[in-house]
């Protein structure tokens, strides 16, 4: 059976997992490959004692993995922006394919990449980058092929949603963020998990493989998880709905739409109920209609499961000498549309507000009014007698769907009100449609 040699930069979580699987299932891999996956050197800052590497050869210096002229695929698991680039592009110069979990370097350097890798006749395959485990980018660019696709949204960051969920059962934020970093979800930078930027940088690449545009991550709206307290957890619930931290992409007429941040979800809905390092996407087709990708987001075997899956498809097509691959973004380069990314105040939500009001007659009235003069419809209004904080009594509401535009405009006329001493809290709200 012919061999296929690849080199694995980085052991960490999934360098870890990933060489543990490819020795675990060989023979597996080898029948569904079409031939052998034979890992000819692995490198990392550090020989891991956790990982049996057996005859491996292995290096301290990543560099050797790209010049070692045996290789045929290079895998980057080291993380990061910086050296993660300039190894991945000396990879494609040297001729090797490039398989990366990578998603901060896909979602800012991803056009880059791509070009380089087209002009040396390569390919970079990144499936692990998003949902983790979750075959969902194959899904989009092959399985949907068909589909002109509407929007879709998901759950695309495993920690975030640990927290969250740990949270519901009142866990502290810092107490949960760590116990996610010992099981190995959380990126280096956990910021980047509790800020929304490793979701925006996930969602940045399912927006482009489902509509066909560049890569633009710098254009994606950004709001974390760190301003979520348990206080507004449990009143969301009492309302019927769950605070999930979710990345939605959607085609408008003018443009799309690109954010990630909290969101209120009806807690019947499928998505309100997938819990802990579980990720979810769900995408609207117009010929499919809904369909939802649901599994494991992050984590070393399952991450490794897709970090193999790309390694059998690069190695089908290298044992088979074919350069036919499914296009990175799921469109041929010259089909790529220019869509522009709308502003945040083009987007329309409903909209859960804590409003914190000083116990004085008429207080009620003027809240209402303010917003009626926006436009906004109220669908549900709590006021929360027995909660009194610093002499201000909390006004939960939740709107009908508005314009960004015309809920910031209410909070600033709100917020000028001498009876309302704090800032408004607001957490959008979805309601999707079945
Ligand atoms: N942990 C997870 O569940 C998932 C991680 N990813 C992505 O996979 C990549 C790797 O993540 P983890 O395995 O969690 O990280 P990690 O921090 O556990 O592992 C990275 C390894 O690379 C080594 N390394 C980093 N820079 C190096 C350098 N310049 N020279 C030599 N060695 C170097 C580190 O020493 C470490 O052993 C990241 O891009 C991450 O975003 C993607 C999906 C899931
Ligand atoms: N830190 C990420 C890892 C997977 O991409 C997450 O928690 O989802
Ligand atoms: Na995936």
């Amino acid at each position: 059976m012919k061999e296929v040699k690849i080199g694995i930069c980085g052991l960490g979580t999934v360098g870890g997992g990933t060489v543990t699987v490819l020795q675990r299932n060989a023979e597996l891999i080898a029948g569904r490959a079409g031939c052998r996956l034979i890992i000819a050197q692995a490198a990392s800052r550090r020989r891991p004692e956790h990982i049996e590497l057996g005859t491996i050869p292995f290096s301290d210096d990543i560099f050797q993995v790209v010049q070692n002229p045996e290789i045929d695929i290079v895998v980057e698991l080291i993380g990061g922006c910086e050296t993660a680039l300039e190894l991945v592009l000396a990879a494609i110069e040297n001729g090797k394919h490039v398989v990366t979990a990578n998603k901060a370097l896909i979602a800012v350097h991803g056009n880059e990449i791509f070009e380089a890798a087209a002009r040396h006749g390569v390919v970079v395959a990144f499936e692990s980058s998003v949902a983790g485990g979750i075959p969902v980018l194959k899904a989009i660019r092959e399985g949907l092929a068909a589909n002109r696709i509407n929007w879709l949204a998901g759950i695309i960051n495993g920690t975030g949603n640990y927290i969250l969920s740990e949270m519901r059962s009142g866990r502290a934020f810092d107490e949960v963020l760590r116990e996610a970093q010992a099981l190995g979800y959380a990126e280096a930078d956990p910021t980047f998990d509790v800020e929304g930027i490793d979701a925006a940088h996930k969602l940045t690449i399912l927006a482009s493989s489902a509509f066909g545009v560049p890569l633009q991550f710098e254009k994606a709206y950004t709001e974390g998880i760190a301003n979520i307290t348990p206080y507004d957890i449990s009143h969301a619930e009492s309302l019927g709905y769950r605070i999930k931290h979710l990345g939605i992409a959607r085609r408008q007429a003018d443009g799309i739409e690109l954010r990630v941040h909290p969101t209120l979800v009806p807690v019947r809905h499928l998505i309100a109920n997938v819990d802990g390092v579980l990720n979810a996407v769900l995408v609207d087709g117009d010929a499919v209609g809904q369909t939802m990708y649901y599994g494991p987001g992050a984590g070393a075997e399952a991450t490794a499961s897709a970090v193999i899956a790309d390694l059998v498809d690069v190695a089908r097509s290298v044992a088979a000498g074919s350069s036919q691959r499914v296009p990175y973004l799921g469109f041929e380069p010259e089909a790529l549309e220019e869509l522009a990314v709308l502003p945040m105040e083009e987007v329309h939500s409903a909209f859960y507000l804590r409003i914190h009001a000083l116990d004085r007659p008429g207080v009620l009235a003027k809240i209402a009014s303010i917003l009626s003069e926006h436009g906004i419809n109220i669908e549900s209004i709590m006021q929360k007698e027995t909660e009194v904080q610093d002499n201000t009594i909390p006004v939960i509401i939740l709107t009908h769907t508005v314009k960004e535009r015309q809920i910031n405009r209410a909070i600033a006329d709100l917020e000028a009100l001498p009876d309302i001493p704090q800032r408004v809290v607001r957490i959008r709200a979805e309601h999707f449609p079945d």
